[in-house]
């Protein structure tokens, strides 16, 4: 078969694998290179054959290249003559030194092609064999496991409803070249792709055509090991899923019978479950901490951070939450009536006489919220002596990281209630004239 009809027969047996329906959305994102100019030309000519769909195509410049306005312009010009609508956006990208431009290009690209996009769109990206070798290589130099070197797939979901469809991915670059060129598809070179100086540009020029050159088939061999690890992930995460289920409820995660489990087994279960929550996946150093923290003793305190998020642990539950700000200094007067804001999500404090604690106040006096600092006392109703509010909290149960962002209502310097505890019997108004009815409204997942 040429490679004209070859490549045309693969997109088709793609796009039909997702079965779409009449007027879904068939999204080429387009880049402007060979690759996704001749998965343009490939959707033009599926177009004619199956005009029930609804066509689009989408470039999002970032401005990375100064002649990028022009290849936009380019672009736009192109889509028209082809009678394509497209949506030719300007996406500036700050960039943060952390990661690569390339990589904080393509996530901002992400989140703008599902704003763009039908919920159940199928987007198209121009990814081939050689980009799945180049991107087999790289996680093998990060020292990636199965899931990492599974590199891209064929088809993924996306969010919603939407799917992500590599049409090329079966042919090498040299193919979608001859491809484009038969098909006389204009496209753009873009001179920094012949940088060395980025991983992927070094894997493409100097190393793959070296390994090529002994192995001619090297990238469908590496394309066949990403295959065998995406299998390989896929049968692992289903073989995880009953175990899952039972242990994960939501941010909570069973630690129970822990330590009948291998540790391979314990760190895959972590994983698929921090995954679950779309939780940032921890360095290897972070897991190995945390699997020992983990089959320490049931009362350890458990904290391990990173990135944004940490692991806290209560009783035999592992729970997975934001960082928390430093509040220690919080401190806010209060008139009793409107509703007062905690900060860092903690909700607020209002004033509701159907549900509130009755706390006698008397005309005048000062009231501020703060939050619990060690050494508070508070004595509960009926109570002969007061103790640690931190510990009166924690016998009914409130987590220690609650604790430590727990509200108190502070009149004239004296502790006088608390959510949950209600009134401080210890605190004593002077001729008390008016009553107060205090609720804590928690944002939800303020104090999971
Ligand atoms: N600026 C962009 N706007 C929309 N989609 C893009 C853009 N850049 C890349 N894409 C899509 O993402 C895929 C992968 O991105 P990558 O950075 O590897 O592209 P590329 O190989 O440089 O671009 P091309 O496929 O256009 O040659 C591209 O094949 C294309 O489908």
């Amino acid at each position: 078969m040429n490679i004209v009809d070859d490549l045309y027969a693969s997109y088709c047996s793609a796009i039909q694998a997702l079965q779409p329906e009449p007027g879904q959305q068939l999204v080429v994102a387009l880049g402007g290179g060979a690759d996704s100019q001749s998965v343009l030309d490939l959707t033009l000519r599926y177009r004619e054959q199956h005009p029930e769909l609804n066509y689009l195509a989408i470039h999002l410049d970032h401005f990375f290249h100064p002649d990028s306005p022009q290849w936009a312009e380019f672009l736009r010009d192109y889509c028209a003559s082809q009678d394509m609508p497209a949506i030719v956006e300007s996406l500036p990208v700050d960039l943060l030194n952390r990661h690569s431009k390339e990589a904080q290009g393509r996530s901002a690209r992400y989140r703008r092609l599902a704003e763009l996009t039908d919920d159940n769109a199928i987007i198209l990206l121009g990814q081939h064999l050689s980009d799945q070798a180049e991107t087999f290589l790289l996680q093998l130099k990060r020292g990636s496991g199965p899931k990492g070197l599974a590199a891209m797939a064929a088809q993924a979901p996306f969010t919603g409803q939407r799917r992500l469809c590599r049409p090329l991915l079966g042919h090498n670059k040299e193919q979608i070249i001859r491809y484009a060129s038969t098909r006389e598809v204009p496209w753009i070179e873009d001179d920094t792709n012949l940088d060395t100086s980025i991983d992927r540009n070094f894997l493409r020029h100097d190393v793959v055509p070296l390994l090529r050159q002994r192995w001619p088939q090297f990238e469908q061999v590496v394309a066949r090991s990403a295959k065998l690890c995406a299998e390989q992930q896929e049968l692992l995460d289903s073989l995880l899923q009953n175990d899952l289920k039972q242990r994960a409820c939501g941010h909570c995660f069973q630690l129970t019978q822990w330590q009948s489990l291998s540790l391979p087994h314990r760190s895959a279960l972590l994983r698929a479950w921090l995954q679950q929550c779309g939780a940032s996946m921890p360095s290897q150093s972070v897991m190995q901490n945390l699997l020992q923290q983990t089959t320490a003793a049931e009362d350890a305190n458990i904290q391990v951070r990173w990135g944004q998020q940490q692991l806290r642990r209560y009783q035999n539950e592992l729970y997975l939450l934001p960082l928390f700000a430093d509040l220690k200094e919080y401190y806010q007067h209060w008139d009793g009536e409107s509703e007062l804001q905690l900060p860092d999500n903690l909700g607020s404090i209002v004033a509701d006489p159907q549900q509130g604690d009755e706390l006698a106040i008397s005309e005048g006096t000062q009231l501020s919220l703060r939050l619990l600092q060690p050494g508070d006392k508070f004595r509960g109703q009926g109570r002969e002596q007061s103790r640690s509010l931190s510990r009166s909290l924690g016998k009914v149960g409130v987590k220690p990281w609650e604790r430590q962002r727990w509200p108190v209502l502070v009149v004239a310097g004296q502790i006088a209630w608390t959510p949950q505890l209600g009134v401080n019997a210890d605190y004593q108004p002077e001729s008390p004239l008016r009553y107060l009815h205090p609720v804590w409204l928690k944002d939800s997942g303020a104090s999971k």
